[in-house]
């Protein structure tokens, strides 16, 4: 079998590169203060502006759990080869053939570039490597099958620490716990099948350590893309990448229940068979919530479950009945009542809705003088059509809903006391989104809903982490009406099949901004590059010390907090660079004394 090389859109390698690129850019670079230091204090670095955090848990993890000595030597007692078989499952032989496979195509470009590629199983042995090493090196020892990769064995590298966090991840250089490994540059990708469970790491180690862990990255995730595009089970293990922000969801066929394809939760059913049971009993039911929670949705499901299933549903929107028309609407009027009326009379609301329900939706909003004549009809199931002279008796089961505070109305005198209590024989409260214990289920069950709608059956539309991340953080004012517009904006309007976060409506990325969930970098055009991969470390430094004081108008004091670092150590810093003096943007920090 020779695989095909069908690179993948461009656009969406781009875009997920800069997604990639956002998880390793630092703010303040000095590994090699920071190893110094842990190899001097046997503890990990916690100031965020010598190492990256991942680059310290892992230290820790190493001290603390591995108990890996310190120094300027490998754990060479414990690196070993394991020379028992190793026993593949498919899914990995599979992936191991697809290497090989590769290895046609890139072998050329390890070679050149110093780059070992390497398969790796679960438990940490390594399978297969490619690219050539000095004989006799540690590299050329490393890449020997069986050798144990795992971070208890290594210390903290691109592959056995993408084995412990099950994602994707690099180190560069000084970043490694052991020293053997400071003169590379490591980086791994796990394969996971559809589960989560790990299957096997493809990893890339590099001799050319400085600038190159962008570049080693961006590789590693070009093999990636090429395997998920010609191997139908990676294709799948892929999808569940966290880093890579990949699939997430995709459509799936479609299931109906007793509810359809609303999103019910647990929570959901339970209100729904409170308000069947209540309706057995025929008690007014009064649904309150924010506006777009669902109110009116819920009514539905009751109705579906419900005893009164096979009667009718009539729906009243009380705020925009036309005063004049509310008794001949309600009521209805019999023939030749008054001018314009239909000579055969029209039966009203109430008797459309006879055995069935009667759904008052925004009561809240009714007017003051409307209120009495319904709480009439209420009190007595009875009504008389406008010119008619009989009385007629309902079987009616009355729900009513608002997205006003009712009880704050009748204070208010907007609202009659005695129709409140009439409607309101039990409440049911639909809370905002936001609160909702089960709010990423609902999130979830509508993104995969919405998803099923526009997918076809040859192209199936995915969706990055990075984005159902933001849907599931964000407070959702609008609650489910605003996630079901927002996801269908964005579906009906993203430029390709894979939706990240540039696809999102104009308007919510403001809100994300808003709310501080998205700055504005993570929401840039992945084609709009800096050159913050070339700067040196100290143009590092200078840099997210003024994007800190920027992003927090000069506020001294949250400047350092967002920097992990103190007041002091700021001042200091902002000594070192002159930033006391006016700066090019204008600012003089040394202003600021907060
Ligand atoms: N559980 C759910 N599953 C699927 N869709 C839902 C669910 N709840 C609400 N929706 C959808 O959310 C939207 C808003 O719901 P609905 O109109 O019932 O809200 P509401 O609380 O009555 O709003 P308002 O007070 O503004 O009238 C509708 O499109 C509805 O179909």
């Amino acid at each position: 079998m020779f695989i095909d090389l069908n690179i993948p859109q461009q656009s969406n390698l781009a875009q997920e590169f800069f997604l990639l690129r956002q998880t390793i850019d630092y703010q303040i670079y000095r590994p090699m203060q920071a190893w110094q230091w842990m190899t001097q204090t046997r503890s990990a670095p916690d100031q965020y502006d010598w190492v990256r955090p991942e680059v310290t848990e892992s230290w820790q993890r190493c001290l603390d759990e591995y108990r890996l000595p310190l120094g300027n030597y490998a754990n060479w007692d414990r690196y070993q080869i394991i020379s028992q078989p190793i026993q593949l499952d498919n899914p990995s032989q599979k992936i191991e053939t697809l290497i090989k496979q590769l290895n046609l195509n890139f072998h050329v470009f390890l070679k050149e570039a110093g780059v070992m590629m390497m398969l790796v199983a679960a438990d940490g042995r390594l399978l297969y490597a490619l690219g050539e090493q000095q004989p006799g090196s540690f590299m050329s020892r490393a890449s020997e099958r069986g050798t144990n990769w795992l971070e208890s064995v290594l210390g903290n590298n691109g592959i056995g620490t993408a084995i412990e966090l099950k994602k994707p991840v690099a180190f560069q250089g000084m970043e490694h716990f052991l020293s053997v490994l400071h003169p590379f540059t490591t980086a791994g990708y796990p394969l996971l099948d559809e589960s989560g469970h790990l299957l096997a790491v493809i990893g890339l180690v590099s001799s050319h350590h400085q600038e190159s862990m962008n570049s080693l990255f961006a590789f590693l995730h070009l093999i990636c893309v090429l395997v998920n595009t010609d191997f139908p089970v990676a294709k799948n293990l892929l999808a569940q990448q966290r880093v890579l922000e990949k699939i997430s969801f995709r459509a799936v066929p479609k299931t109906s229940g007793a509810f359809g394809d609303a999103a019910v939760s647990p929570a959901l059913e339970e209100l729904v068979k409170k308000a069947v049971k209540l309706q057995q009993y025929k008690i007014p039911i009064l649904i309150t919530g924010e506006s777009g929670v669902g109110k009116d949705h819920f009514v539905n499901l009751i109705k579906k479950v419900g005893p009164r299933k096979n009667t009718p549903l009539i729906a009243i929107n009380c705020a925009s009945i036309p005063h004049d028309l509310i008794e001949s609407e309600l009521f209805g009027y019999a023939s030749g009542s008054f001018t314009g009326a239909k000579s055969t009379g029209k039966p009203g609301k109430f008797m459309l809705a006879d055995t069935g329900i009667l759904f008052l939706d925004e009561i809240g909003d009714m007017s003051f003088d409307l209120q009495s004549t319904l709480l009439r009809v209420l009190e007595t199931s009875e009504f008389t059509p406008v010119g008619g002279n009989k009385p007629i008796h309902v079987d009616v089961q009355v729900v009513a809903a608002t997205n006003v505070q009712l009880l704050e109305a009748v204070e208010a005198g907007r609202f009659r006391r005695d129709l409140y209590y009439r409607l309101n024989g039990a409440q049911i409260h639909l809370q905002p989104l936001r609160d909702r214990a089960d709010k990423k289920a609902i999130i979830h069950h509508i993104l995969q809903r919405e998803l099923n709608a526009i997918s076809t059956e040859e192209a199936s539309i995915e969706i990055c982490r990075e984005v159902i991340s933001l849907f599931e953080q964000h407070p959702w004012p609008g609650n489910i009406r605003q996630l079901i517009n927002v996801i269908r904006a964005t579906l009906y309007t993203a430029s390709s099949r894979f939706i990240t976060i540039q696809d999102l409506p104009i308007d919510f990325i403001a809100e994300l901004k808003q709310q501080k969930l998205l700055d504005i970098t993570r929401s840039r055009h992945p084609d709009a590059q800096d050159n913050l991969s070339v700067m040196s470390l100290s143009d590092w430094e200078l840099h997210g010390i003024k994007t800190a004081l920027k992003d927090c108008d000069g506020n001294i004091s949250l400047a350092a907090k967002k920097l992990g670092i103190t007041r002091t150590t700021l001042y200091k810093k902002i000594e070192r660079f002159g930033l006391n003096k006016t700066g090019d943007d204008g600012l003089l920090y040394a202003a600021m004394s907060n």
